[in-house]
């Protein structure tokens, strides 16, 4: 089958009929049809539909030899520093799309999936580890460009350390091994575009303590028993003036209910096994092929935030005041840390023994964890330069009504009409103050995990050691003279 376009991940999605409730009811008929996903169904397919034009077909596909097929190069699994480039590269012209708002655009998961099979060593001779099947499935989800969602962490029920010592009421466990596979029951924290795609996956986080909660595996959306929840729609309206992102963007976050789902066993990677679930984690490639994807999509998401603030600027013409200069350069400190970071990444990435090219983990680490703290910042600086303007914003019909030449004129910029002044700052009040807004800083903040448990990481993994013995040999050097 080779690369999707639009179209066919469009049908896909809408022939699976995948149980999804919103608004106290299961949706029925064409899911691209609902209010609530027409927007970022369309946008998802746009993303499939680049991989087809023509001037983008060597960034964003490959073919491992001259008669094969072509796939996503998202799937590519890195064996040199040129690799590392072309899927930073490939990444950027998804992002550039949405200005990196789409966070799971679909290379988020197919890095997710090229990291798992990259480290089925990890799983090779282990107990109920089954590393052959994963390979054989990542081969297929190549082939046919799958969509994916997934879900690692459990629910927020009891976050104290001595949980595990409480009763289990509300994770995803595996409460049946019998001949077909698994069965789960209970539920997984939430899965962002859970229900718009094919299949999804559902890892076990580090940490377990009971190996029922210790699995990977994945299904298709519409496997019986599978239910995804969502949450109120940020989906302002279908304007493209009014709600120039939501509109477009918005991925929802949906609940995981596992209503006693059989996973049969060609589509479990391992079960009942918590050194395997660690290990996995861990040792694999998993978090710097994730990082580096992830790096990537914030430096575009930073250049469209630097650009907004610059024209807010421009716009009501206060570049001439010290304290504006200053928060704009916070923004490029930002965006200019984040690219070095990214690029030392792959400048220090160093082969494995399976010859697969690593990037180097910490400086990935030290800007997502940068990100996750910088991104709610440059909300508040778009806020801050914005000020009255961020409300200010009559909507499209307002403009086409009688009363639109008097909004045109008092609404006026520097230099640019009403109309066009209110629908940049609209675009700005949809980044940082709307529903769908403020879920974006959330989602930075903690998508890839809680900030404060990131950045113990960081210093619990840094080498320290050749900087205290610098400062030894400094204070021997004092004594000695
Ligand atoms: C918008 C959004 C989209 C997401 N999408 C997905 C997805 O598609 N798939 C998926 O699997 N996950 C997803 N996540 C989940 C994400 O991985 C978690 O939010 C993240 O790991 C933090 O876990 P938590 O939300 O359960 O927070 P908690 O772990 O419940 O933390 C809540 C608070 O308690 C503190 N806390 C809790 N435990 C500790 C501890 N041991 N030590 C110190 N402090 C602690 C935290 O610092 C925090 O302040 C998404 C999250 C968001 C917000």
């Amino acid at each position: 089958m080779g690369v999707r376009t639009g179209d066919q991940y469009k049908k896909s999605i809408n022939q699976l009929k995948t149980d999804v409730w919103i608004k106290g009811e299961r949706i029925k008929g064409e899911i691209s049809e609902h209010p609530a996903f027409r927007g970022i169904i369309k946008s998802q397919a746009e993303l499939y539909d680049l991989q087809h034009v023509t001037r983008l077909q060597d960034k964003m596909t490959y073919a491992l030899t001259s008669d094969e097929e072509r796939i996503g190069m998202s799937y590519l699994i890195p064996k040199t520093r040129a690799d590392l480039e072309r899927r930073r590269e490939m990444v950027q012209v998804w992002a550039r799309h949405s200005a990196g708002l789409m966070g799971r655009s679909p290379d988020y998961m197919n890095t997710v999936l090229a990291a798992f099979a990259s480290s089925v060593h990890v799983l090779e001779g282990e107990q109920n580890c089954f590393p052959e099947r994963l390979k054989r499935f990542y081969e297929y989800a190549c082939s046919h460009d799958l969509s994916f969602t997934h879900t690692f962490v459990n629910p927020q029920n009891n976050r104290s350390k001595l949980a595990f010592i409480e009763e289990d009421v509300t994770n995803a466990r595996v409460v049946k091994r019998i001949e077909e596979g698994l069965v789960i029951r209970g539920a997984k924290l939430l899965a962002t575009q859970g229900g718009i795609t094919d299949e999804i996956i559902v890892f076990s986080s580090p940490g377990i303590q009971d190996k029922a909660h210790a699995f990977a595996f994945s299904i298709p959306s519409d496997t019986e028993g599978l239910k995804f929840i969502c949450r109120k729609s940020f989906v302002g309206d279908d304007s493209s003036y009014n709600s120039p992102l939501s509109s477009r963007f918005e991925e929802m976050d949906s609940i995981v209910v596992f209503d006693e789902v059989l996973v049969p066993w060609e589509r479990v990677f391992f079960y009942d096994n918590i050194k395997a679930a660690n290990d996995f984690y861990t040792k694999g490639n998993f978090v710097p092929f994730t990082l580096h994807q992830i790096v990537s999509r914030q430096v575009i998401k930073t250049e469209f935030i630097l650009g907004l603030a610059q024209m807010i600027v421009d716009t009501i013409n206060i570049s001439e005041y010290q304290h504006v200069q200053s928060k704009v350069a916070e923004i490029i400190k930002g965006l200019e840390s984040s690219k070095a970071l990214l690029l030392t990444s792959e400048k220090n990435a160093t082969r494995n023994a399976q010859g697969v090219m690593i990037p180097q983990r910490m400086p990935l680490y030290v800007a997502v964890n940068q990100f996750q703290e910088s991104y709610p910042r440059f909300t508040e600086i778009i806020q801050l330069l914005g000020a009255s303007g961020m409300v200010t914003i009559p909507e499209e019909v307002q403009f086409q009504s009688s009363i639109g030449s008097k909004l045109d004129h008092y609404l006026q910029g520097f230099e640019i009409k009403g109309r066009e002044r209110v629908e940049l700052f609209t675009l700005a009040f949809d980044l940082c103050m709307s529903g769908f807004g403020s879920r974006q800083s959330l989602y930075e903040r903690f998508f890839f995990g809680d900030p404060i448990r990131l950045s113990q990481i960081i210093y619990q993994t840094y080498q320290t050691d050749t900087h205290t013995a610098f400062v030894k040999k400094m204070l021997e050097k004092e004594q000695a003279d």
